[in-house]
């Protein structure tokens, strides 16, 4: 056999008796991975089974800081090999245990192919991984570990560093000198005191900008539905509204992940509201800004500059026409790139690796798991459920104080010692948190990344009469203290209520604020509300059909007969914008909302 530091013994494989394929579709059903290599105690660690006879070896392929290359020279033998083809990387990567990228090495499925099962665990130095093939690393069984704090303030420091560039044109001051001219006019800048600064993604670099820019007197809001607002009134900053924070603006900085929500977020109908003259800095992620739509705005002038960071295509084509564009700044994804942050990923990241070689829990891991497979089994559908649950409720926030107190409830015919809910729990946390941030959630850092955020859940438990052998009969989520984007999804008490049960092995949504509904929780969803009356099935369903969106669930949940509804329509494809202003413009419907799953 190869010289793989990583075996089963024979004693851990009688432990896995279970199919490969179940684990394997559970792996990419919820981004759990289930290996042959992991071992589940009943303390719910898994331990990565390590043979003690052969030192492993780690694979760095982008400069890393010295202070991590020493940390892991002395547990390992390390191979140092920047700028490989994606060939030499598929070469090299079966002799090794585990790798160590940044944003520029591409960790594609061919990879984890390639490296013949040996590949343990891949840890990026910084916090984006949308370079690692997620899935495929969970379906080979690879656990995926980041450094997601250590470059926040490297990130947050560029972020205003383009700011002050660009408002002074620094850098194209620079290049008019260099090149031989005195153009003092035509780089006169602007002020940045007293100026309207909207931060958009109130995060950990959010933050960061906006305590820096209050320091530059400039008048700072934010943009973020899911932010604590009283974590933002702490730094003087007040949370507004989009359409607010678009029309105020004098400059805008863009701090928030890449998402499908956040995709083209900046686009014309958005850069239309802006005030003329508005000037925009992006250290977050290319693909927020529609390029082409950005590219109208500098030219009509609405917006005035931009500075960049980052690109929809990395490195971005030669002649790419904003980065040539005189009115852009742009910088080769520099956000992170301090000796001191270098540095400090460069550690986080080495201790994440080898702890993860050595079998210990990484806090930072991004698609581990740590649950005895016979709970997994059991609960398998619920942990669909749990997380369709959490993005269903997160989705219908608006506003408000922020997503900061969950409620939990399980109805079980079981009692509280039989049903261990922990999975439900990190489930329910990813689906709260994944579509609003850049973290992912996981058994390992479910608890963890929730107490970071301010985000506090509580569980109830409600003991039903009736059998124990159906582990639950149904979960609920509710959101405490904020606004929804949808009212008819609030309860009696004021909180954005769902309510979830399976069925047939699928996840259903069963209620919706005081509504009964039952719909498949799959594809996406659009719930209306209307006045109970006949024809607006028909109607909702002639317009979908007309945008070749197709209805697989549809059901109608009311009060009493011609009072007030809730219509749940589960749908394949996204309808486009025009379909949902016709559903909108239905006299009888009085709101509506389209949510992904
Ligand atoms: N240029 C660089 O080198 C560099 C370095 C570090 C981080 N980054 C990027 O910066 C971004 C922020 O990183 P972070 O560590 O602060 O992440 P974070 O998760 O701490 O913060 C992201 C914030 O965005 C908010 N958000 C999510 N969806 C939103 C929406 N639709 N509208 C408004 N706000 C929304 C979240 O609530 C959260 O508060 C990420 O895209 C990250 O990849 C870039
Ligand atoms: O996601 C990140 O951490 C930043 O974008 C930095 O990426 P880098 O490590 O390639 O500089």
């Amino acid at each position: 056999m190869a010289a793989t530091p990583f075996m089963l013994t024979p004693s851990l494989n009688k432990a896995f008796p279970s199919s490969l394929s179940w684990r394997l579709s559970l792996s990419s059903t919820f981004g759990v991975a289930v290996t042959t290599r992991r071992r589940f105690t009943n303390t719910n660690s898994f331990i990565v089974v390590a043979a003690m006879n052969a030192k492993p070896t780690i694979l760095v392929a982008e400069k890393l800081g010295e202070s991590g290359l020493e940390l892991l020279k002395s547990f390992a033998n390390v191979d140092c090999s920047y700028n490989m083809s994606p060939e030499e990387l598929c070469t090299k990567i079966s002799l090794c245990d585990a790798l160590i990228v940044r944003s520029g090495t591409k960790v594609t499925r061919e990879v984890f192919q390639s490296s013949g099962g040996r590949l343990k665990v891949v840890g990026r130095a910084g916090v984006g991984i949308d370079n690692v093939d997620l899935s495929a690393a969970t379906e080979h069984g690879c656990l995926v570990v980041n450094a997601p704090t250590a470059n926040t303030i490297a990130a947050a420091e560029h972020g205003i560093a383009l700011l002050t560039a660009m408002a002074r044109n620094i850098a194209q001051a620079n290049a008019s000198i260099k090149a031989g001219k005195w153009e003092r006019s035509k780089y006169v800048g602007v002020s940045l005191v007293g100026k309207t600064l909207v931060v958009m993604g109130f995060g950990k670099v959010g933050s960061e900008v906006a305590r820096r820019a209050k320091g530059l007197g400039m008048h700072v809001i934010a943009y973020d539905p899911y932010a604590p607002a009283d974590r933002a009134r702490a730094i003087g900053v007040e949370l507004v509204t989009f359409d607010e924070a678009i029309s105020t603006a004098d400059f805008i900085s863009l701090h928030m992940p890449l998402t499908p929500a956040t995709s083209k977020i900046l686009n014309d109908a958005v850069f239309s509201k802006m005030k003329k003259g508005v000037r925009l800095v992006n250290v977050a992620r290319g693909g927020i800004i529609d390029d082409e739509a950005l590219l109208r705005a500098l030219d009509s002038g609405i917006v005035a500059q931009a500075a960049l960071d980052v690109f929809t295509e990395e490195p971005p084509p030669k002649d790419n026409t904003l980065v040539i564009n005189e009115k852009v700044t742009a910088t080769p994804h520099l956000g992170a790139s301090t000796i001191e942050a270098q540095e400090g990923v460069a550690i986080e990241i080495a201790e994440a690796v080898v702890g993860a070689l050595k079998g210990e829990l990484a806090a930072t891991a991004v698609n581990a798991p740590m649950v005895p497979a016979e709970v997994l089994s059991e609960l398998a559908p619920f942990v669909v459920l749990a997380e369709k649950l959490g993005r269903l409720a997160v989705q219908l926030v608006a506003g408000g104080s922020g997503v900061q107190s969950v409620k939990v409830t399980y109805a079980s015919a079981r009692g509280p010692d039989d049903l261990d809910t922990r999975l439900l729990r990190a489930m329910i946390t990813k689906g709260l948190i994944e579509p609003i941030s850049s973290v992912f959630v996981n058994l390992v850092n479910a608890d963890f990344t929730a107490k970071q955020r301010g985000l506090r859940i509580t569980d109830e438990r409600i003991v039903l009469d009736g059998s124990p052998d159906n582990p639950l009969e149904f979960i609920q989520v509710q959101i405490a203290n904020v606004e929804s984007k949808f009212a008819g999804s609030i309860s009696e008490s004021g909180e954005i209520k769902v309510e979830g049960r399976v069925k047939d092995g699928l996840p259903h949504l069963t209620k919706v604020g005081l509504f009964g509904v039952d719909v498949s929780i799959e594809g996406s969803l659009i719930l209306c509300k209307q006045v109970d009356q006949p024809g607006i099935i028909g109607k909702v369903g002639s317009i979908l059909g007309e945008a070749n969106v197709n209805v697989n669930f549809m059901s109608v949940g009311r009060i009493a007969p011609r009072k007030q509804a809730v219509m749940t329509i589960g749908v394949d494809e996204e309808p486009d914008m025009e379909a949902l202003k016709r559903i909108g413009e239905i006299s009888a419907i009085e709101e509506f909302v389209f949510l992904k799953l």
